[in-house]
């Protein structure tokens, strides 16, 4: 299903259901919607950078009744919104998300349920070397699934090309119709790819992911050079290299690229992410899966699927649907594989 959602109502005291003919008792609530907004930077132990509509830095707690802030959450504010040394201001509301990007709660919590890591990121960024360490196919089909599934426009990135080629890489996602770029960055900071990944990211709010080592630090570096010095400014609580395993952190332009950088990812559970949610990535098999007994869950196994038919049109066909039920075959792999 969409992932847009309304997040208002999701809040059980906004949760209007009349009875018949009885009007709602739910306690009115306050309109907030001339309130000042401003979008989350950084998330860190109950404390929200967020970056006001006015371009003011801001710390600020988060109202009780409010269920959940992730970084890149529109929110409404209220309190001190001056920005100073040690005031706080208040998250009263949070917009409606256009994209969620989410993994399955692992177990322990409360475990099937979606945890969203970043609201409205338009893109992520799946970093990945060619080499030391080497790509790990099955975790680059997670991203992508994590990436269709929340609405993000997934790209590959390709780092340390210095050391080996991009051909089999490239071939490999070639039926997804991704954008690919490739990188490299030697340690005297001689640097290719790096025009292109400026034009797929400028203007756009990016997700940055992948395994640690894979040269993700040395990327945003690239990108950022004073991403320290921005830091520091939005919240200093967070500030980079102090920035803890489970929280991710903004990093904003003036032109209004947002670059997240997330920490490496360990485990990237998708249980919440059903068959039909995938097909987002892919509008061809989507009118054709329109075809298909309902429930289907367009596995090569499954009685009557109509991409089963589709794939024997074309070579084109059939790579679409192999890479299809590849990445729906990542989606149930078991954990351990994934972490390092
Ligand atoms: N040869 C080569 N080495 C690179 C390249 N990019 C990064 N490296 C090296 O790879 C190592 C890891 O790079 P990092 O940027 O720290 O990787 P990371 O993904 O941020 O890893 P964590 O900080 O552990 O999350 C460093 O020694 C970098 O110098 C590249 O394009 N080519
Ligand atoms: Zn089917």
């Amino acid at each position: 299903m969409a992932r847009r959602r309304d997040i208002g109502t999701d809040d059980p005291r906004v949760r209007v259901r009349p009875g018949r003919g009885s009007r709602p008792r739910t306690k009115r609530r306050p309109d907030y919607s001339g309130a000042p907004r401003g979008s989350v930077t950084s998330v860190d132990r109950g404390r929200y950078g967020v970056l006001s509509d006015d371009g003011v830095a801001l710390v600020a707690v988060k109202a009780r009744e409010i269920p959940s802030v992730v970084i890149g959450d529109r929110v409404a504010l209220t309190s001190d919104l001056s920005g100073k040394k040690d005031t706080l201001a208040r998250i009263v509301e949070v917009d409606p998300r256009e994209t969620e990007l989410a993994r399955s709660a692992e177990d322990g919590e409360s475990s099937g349920q979606q945890r969203v890591i970043v609201a409205n990121a338009d893109q992520l960024l799946i970093v990945t070397a060619l080499a030391d360490p080497p790509p790990r196919p099955g975790m680059i089909d997670r991203c992508l699934v994590a990436a269709y599934d929340g609405g993000l426009r997934p790209i590959l990135c390709l780092t340390k090309s210095d050391l080996t080629s991009d051909a089999e890489m490239r071939r490999l996602y070639e039926p997804l119709d991704l954008e690919i770029v490739t990188t490299s960055i030697d340690t005297s900071g001689n640097a290719t790819g790096m025009a292109e990944l400026r034009e797929l990211l400028g203007g756009s709010r990016t997700v940055l992911i992948g395994h640690s080592g894979v040269g993700k630090s040395t990327l945003v570096n690239e990108l950022v050079p004073d991403a320290a010095r921005k830091t520091g400014d939005v919240n200093v609580v967070t500030g980079r290299g102090r920035h803890t395993s489970t929280s991710a952190i903004a990093f904003v332009s003036e032109d209004g690229t947002w670059i997240i950088d997330t920490p490496g990812v360990r485990s990237f559970g998708l249980a919440h992410v059903e068959p039909d949610d995938l097909l987002r990535g892919f509008d061809d098999l989507s009118r054709v899966a329109a075809e298909c007994p309902r429930g289907c869950e367009h596995r090569a196994d499954s009685l009557e699927c109509a991409l089963s038919d589709y794939a024997q049109t074309s070579p084109r066909a059939a790579a679409r649907v192999e890479s299809y039920r590849r990445l729906l075959a990542a989606r149930e792999a078991a954990l351990p594989d994934y972490e390092r």
